[in-house]
C-alpha cells in the first residue's frame, strides 16, 4: 500500500532542546494511526511541523507524490488539524463559527452553508448547530474542533492529544467520532498517552520517545512481535507437581502461579499449546474453573519498548 505521507529522518532543535533527533514513519491511506509517547517526546511539534505551524531543520517530508520543501502550501491544504487545546468564541453558535471557518477557506456563502450542515452532521451536532458554544461539554468541544478541522475536506487529519482532557464518556463519544471519519474517507493520525484509546481505534502505530521513533508498525504486528502469549487456568485445586510436569513439555517456557491458585503459562509455539495444553490440564483429573489466552495488552508493549530504549 503506497503511504499518504511519509516523514524521513526528521529533525527539530529550539535552542538547545533537541526536540526530534531524526524520526521516520509512514502513514498508510484510510487507517487510523496513533501517535504515542510520554511527556515531551515532541508528538506537539511533529505535529505542528506537519500542519506547517513550524519549520523543521533537516529531513524530507512527502505526501502523496509532494515535497513539503516544494509544495508546502498545496500539501498543508489537505491537512486538517486539531491543536491541543482548541479555542473558541463561546459566543457565536457553531453554525455562526463554521461559516467563519468557510470564509477563511475561501468557500462562497451557498459552499460554506452546505459544509457546515455536512461537517455538523458528521460529528453529530446538528441538532445543537444553533445552541452558543459556551454551553457545550468536552465532548461536544472536542467534536466541533474536529467539524473545524475537517471543514476544508482534509486528505490528513491531525488530532493532537483529543481525548485527554475527557472524562470516559466523553472520550468514547469523541473516539467513536475519530473512528467513523475513516469511513468519511479520512485518514487519522492521533496523538495521545492513553494507551487504551489506541487500542480501541488505532490500525498503526508509532511510539514515540525522547525525540525518536522506537517503534511503527501495526497493531497486529506489534501484538505478534513484542507480546508473549499467556495461558490464565483457574483449577479448583492445583494438582500435584503441576510445574514439574508441564515443563517437560518442549512448548512451555515458563509456569507462574499466583497466591490465589491462577496458573498462568507461558508458552514458545502459541499453535501447538492452544491444541495441546488442555488436553495435558485434563489429565491431571482436577476440575478447571477457568482457561483462557490472554490478549495481548498495548501497555505491555508500551513498557517493553519504552523501557528497551531508555539509555538512549
Ligand atoms: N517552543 C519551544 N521552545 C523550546 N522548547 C520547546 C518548544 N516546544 C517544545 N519544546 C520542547 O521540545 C520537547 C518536545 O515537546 P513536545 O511538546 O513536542 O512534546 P509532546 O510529546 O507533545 O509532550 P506532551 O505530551 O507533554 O504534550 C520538549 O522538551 C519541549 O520542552
Amino acid at each position: 500500500m503506497i503511504s499518504l505521507l511519509k516523514v524521513i529522518n526528521l529533525h527539530k532543535s529550539f535552542g538547545n532542546v533537541k526536540a526530534l533527533k531524526g524520526i521516520s514513519f509512514e502513514v498508510k491511506p484510510s487507517t487510523v494511526h496513533g501517535f504515542l509517547g510520554p511527556n515531551g517526546a515532541g508528538k506537539t511539534t511533529t505535529m505542528k511541523i506537519l500542519s506547517g505551524l513550524i519549520s523543521f531543520d533537516k529531513g524530507t517530508i512527502l505526501f502523496e507524490n509532494l515535497n513539503f520543501k516544494t509544495s508546502k502550501s498545496e500539501i498543508v491544504r489537505q491537512i486538517g488539524y486539531l491543536p491541543q487545546n482548541p479555542a473558541f468564541y463561546g459566543y457565536l453558535t457553531p453554525v455562526e463559527y463554521l461559516s467563519l471557518i468557510g470564509q477563511i477557506c475561501n468557500f462562497d456563502t451557498r459552499n460554506i452553508k452546505k459544509r457546515t450542515e455536512e461537517v455538523l452532521e458528521i460529528v453529530k451536532l446538528t441538532n445543537v448547530s444553533k445552541r452558543k458554544i459556551s454551553t457545550f461539554s468536552g465532548g461536544m468541544l472536542q467534536r466541533l474542533g474536529i467539524a473545524v478541522a475537517i471543514f476544508n475536506k482534509p486528505k490528513l487529519l491531525l488530532l493532537d492529544e483529543p481525548t485527554s482532557s475527557l472524562d470516559p464518556e466523553g472520550r468514547a463519544e469523541v473516539l467513536e467520532h475519530i473512528k467513523s471519519l475513516q469511513e468519511e474517507g479520512i485518514t487519522v493520525f492521533f496523538s495521545t498517552h492513553i494507551l487504551s484509546d489506541v487500542e480501541r481505534i488505532c490500525d498503526h502505530i508509532t511510539i514515540l520517545h525522547k525525540g525518536k521513533v522506537i517503534v511503527s508498525d501495526s497493531l497486529e504486528n506489534l501484538q505478534k512481535q513484542y507480546i508473549q502469549p499467556v495461558f490464565c487456568i483457574e483449577f479448583e485445586n492445583i494438582p500435584d507437581e503441576l510445574e514439574e510436569k508441564l515443563y517437560q513439555l518442549s512448548y512451555i517456557q515458563k509456569v507462574d502461579i499466583d497466591n490465589s491458585g491462577n496458573v498462568f503459562i507461558y508458552v514458545n509455539n502459541i499453535e501447538i499449546a492452544k491444541r495441546e495444553l488442555i488436553k495435558v490440564l485434563a489429565q491431571t483429573n482436577k476440575s478447571i474453573l477457568s482457561f483462557c489466552l490472554k490478549k495481548p495488552s498495548l501497555e505491555d508493549i508500551f513498557i517493553k519498548v519504552v523501557d528497551k530504549n531508555d539509555d538512549i
